[in-house]
């Protein structure tokens, strides 16, 4: 038997695998899985709303909730999955058993995803939309359970391969993992958008979101295989017991048991704990202690992740009021979120390579939780970077009427000038097929407007919150119209076009992806979304068949306004006239980038030192428990976005950013305050003490010299460690 196996059981010890330039090779499996399962679960995020709003047919309102339900749950279900593997399975069967239950959540989600199964009359929609949806929600819940489930194994897993001597190799073994988290994350937020895009299906073609899903699905697959191919390399920690039922009945014992002794006649003791050692072994009590002193330090952490999250919903919107045209590329607004794992792929290998090292090389001692203080700040910073981009987007945002007020445009429709007189604007003249350059503001219910040119007099109602175009009518008997415009700025960075007909006959108007329909004469079409860059309109009346084009930006509103005097071999391109309601963006995107290199600078500082911190500060029976509570931070994080952005209700955007870098900004100087009192510890090391004081116990130690090496082993458990757990001490 080779001398790295346990000689009882045959399995591996730890640190002892093959290794190559001083790891062991099982890491190799282990990461590669890490890959694989991140872009299975960051491809199916990237469609998900879509797949709610276009193929479920899902309002926003419970698209977006279902999501951030989904998303919280993920971050949730870590806690179950590690108390199985703690207390039951052990993290290696644990991360095969829920992989099988991710992988089949997948498979579902794809399936769920096939339009043609309940598609009986072959229109392209399903008929039965109820399958569809239990389908979609079993497979999010099994994808919640098997991805959350495994996380915490996975991480802790990886940090088990290593022994004690490979200390140095360990802490760079979670930086690899971070990269690959992103490296997954990365190209499934990039190919999976791109897999949505693409038309399948057997009877009618739709946008195919059976294979955005499916291609996760596969990869979650391959991420099984792949684990299961290491399985000979692993070292596998076997799992002691019912650990989170003993550490509860230990924790209700021992706040029982002080409740009991609360009189002043009894001693108090050193530690709140020290109370169940009237009946509970002293290794788990310390045990205990280790797990409740980090996660009473992690208590202001999901404050980071609540900055953190908003990546996904307000940076976004942020992005869509901005202009993405990179010259040769354009940017959409969701695809700036690739930002981030661009710059952790970047940012991880430079601060371990670098920066890290520098400031050492400086003399400074660079603990995790100063690291951790430190990314919590920069995370504050780039939400005032946030702001200060809005405040810059809002001077560019076109002034919409407040409640008391509202607004017209004017658009004549005839082929000579005509004069408005407008109350409070005097006289307003516009040529021919000719638009207002600016919307008039009124404090009115009701204006009169004359026109002359033909000579024509009305009163016009208006309404209060709203912009309105009047459309002045070729000749006096004509009917004068309103229209209602818009008071946002179009979604997601689209531009909102509508056509107003001023032709005597009806027009049908389309682009190749967008059809407005038939404009009757003298009406208009309602909006229509267009994306940015070029757009090619063809309009059709009769014999009259003409195209333009136009160059369009992100969040613009135009209308277009087809003159009576179009007829057969008109130059369209000439003859239509465009009235810009809403502006283009102006602000750049690149303006984000800033914002975004910070909070990514943050996430490496905060998020991989905090990986390696809960597996270095975890007891060795409570490895996974502890990364689930890291990861229950996340969670919580994301229902505090929720709450507070929904309690806060800011008038202004800039002012929310603010708000949230000054709460950042004080929990972060609690956190350091929290951290300064925290000691480092070495868990093996106390827990070799501890099983050592058994051993003498049964050689009959004499009770005095026995008090005395307890007392020694709790002073060392409160302030053991520095310079990263070595046995000196170090505050923070
Ligand atoms: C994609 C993020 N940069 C990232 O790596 N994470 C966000 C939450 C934790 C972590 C992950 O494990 O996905």
């Amino acid at each position: 038997m080779a001398d790295h196996e346990d000689p009882k059981t045959g399995k591996k010890n730890k640190g002892t695998s093959k290794e190559v330039c001083g790891y062991p090779l099982s890491i190799f499996f282990i990461v590669v899985n890490e890959f694989c399962e991140r872009f299975s679960y960051y491809g199916m995020r990237a469609v998900l709303v879509l797949y709610f709003k276009y193929f479920l047919r899902w309002d926003d309102d419970l698209a977006t909730s279902i999501y951030h339900t989904f998303v919280a749950l993920c971050y949730l279900t870590p806690i179950l999955g590690a108390i199985v593997a703690d207390s039951w399975l052990g993290k290696f069967k644990t991360i095969i058993y829920l992989s099988i239950v991710y992988a089949i959540g997948q498979v579902a989600m794809a399936v769920s995803a096939i339009h043609d199964i309940t598609d009986t009359d072959r229109d392209g929609t399903p008929n039965n939309m109820t399958f569809h949806v239990v389908l979609s929600m079993v497979g999010l819940f099994l994808i919640a359970l098997g991805t959350g489930g495994i996380k915490p194994c996975v991480a802790a897993f990886g940090g088990d391969q290593f022994g004690d001597h490979q200390e140095r190799q360990r802490r760079t073994f979670f930086s690899v993992f971070y990269l690959c988290i992103n490296g997954g994350s990365l190209l499934s937020t990039i190919i999976t958008p791109i897999l949505r895009a693409q038309n399948c299906g057997i009877y009618s073609k739709q946008k195919c979101y059976s294979l955005a899903f499916g291609v996760p699905a596969a990869l979650m697959v391959v991420a099984l295989v792949v684990f299961i191919v290491g399985s000979g390399m692993y070292y596998k920690a076997k799992p002691e017991g019912n650990i989170m039922g003993d550490v509860c009945k230990c924790i209700g014992f021992a706040i029982s048991n002080r409740y009991k002794h609360r009189s002043k006649q009894y001693p108090s003791r050193e530690h709140w704990m020290d109370w169940a050692e009237d009946k509970y072994d002293k290794l788990l009590i310390a045990q205990i202690k280790m797990v409740l002193k980090v996660l009473f330090l992690y208590i202001p952490l999901p404050m980071f992740w609540t900055l953190f999250d908003q990546k996904g919903s307000r940076w976004t919107l942020q992005a869509t009021t901005m202009d993405g045209n990179f010259g040769a590329i354009v940017i959409q607004p969701d695809q700036m979120q690739t930002v981030n794992p661009i710059l952790i792929l970047t940012l991880v290998p430079i601060m371990d390579s670098v920066i890290y090292p520098l400031i050492k090389k400086c003399g400074l001692n660079f603990t995790p939780l100063k690291r951790m203080t430190v990314g919590m700040f920069l995370a504050a910073l780039a939400f005032v970077c946030a702001a200060v981009v809005q405040i810059e987007i809002d001077k560019t945002l076109p002034v919409f009427p407040s409640n008391f007020q509202s607004q017209l445009k004017l658009l004549n429709m005839g082929n000579h000038p005509v004069t408005a007189g407008l109350p409070g604007y005097g006289q307003v003249t516009l040529q021919a097929a000719q638009a207002s350059e600016e919307y008039f503001t009124f404090e009115e219910d009701q204006i009169s407007i004359s026109v002359s040119g033909p000579e024509m007099k009305r009163n016009i109602s208006l309404i209060k919150g709203q912009r309105q175009t009047l459309l002045i009518p070729l000749t006096i008997s004509d009917e004068w119209q309103l229209t209602a415009d818009l008071t946002t700025k179009p979604e997601e960075g689209n531009n909102a076009i509508r056509f107003v007909n001023g032709m005597n006959k009806p027009v049908n108007v389309s682009t190749s992806e967008v059809v407005f329909g038939q404009i009757e004469k003298f009406h208009y079409s309602n909006y229509s979304q267009i994306r940015n860059g070029r757009a090619t309109f063809f309009l059709q009346s009769g014999q009259l068949s003409c195209a333009f084009s136009r160059d369009f930006g992100f969040g613009s509103s135009y209308t277009f306004f087809i003159p009576s005097t179009l007829s057969l071999g008109s130059n369209c391109q000439e003859s239509i006239t465009g009235a810009e309601d809403i502006k283009p963006n102006s602000v750049h995107m690149a303006l984000q980038v800033p914002q975004y290199f910070f909070i990514t600078a943050g996430e490496v500082m905060f998020s991989v030192t905090g990986l390696e911190f809960s597996y270095s500060q975890a007891p060795s029976n409570m490895k996974a428990v502890l990364q689930a509570g890291w990861l229950l931070t996340v969670a919580i994080g994301n229902f505090i976005v929720l709450i507070v952005a929904e309690v806060a209700k800011l008038p202004k955007q800039w002012t929310e950013y603010v708000l949230f870098a000054s709460l950042l900004l004080c929990v972060c100087i609690i956190f350091s305050i929290m951290a300064y009192f925290y000691t480092y510890i070495d868990p093996t090391e106390i827990e070799a003490k501890f099983r050592r004081n058994v051993g003498d116990d049964d050689d009959d130690k004499n009770d005095k010299q026995r008090k005395l090496e307890m007392e020694m082993m709790k002073r060392d458990l409160d302030r053991s460690d520095d310079e990263h757990y070595k046995g000196k001490q170090t505050k923070m």
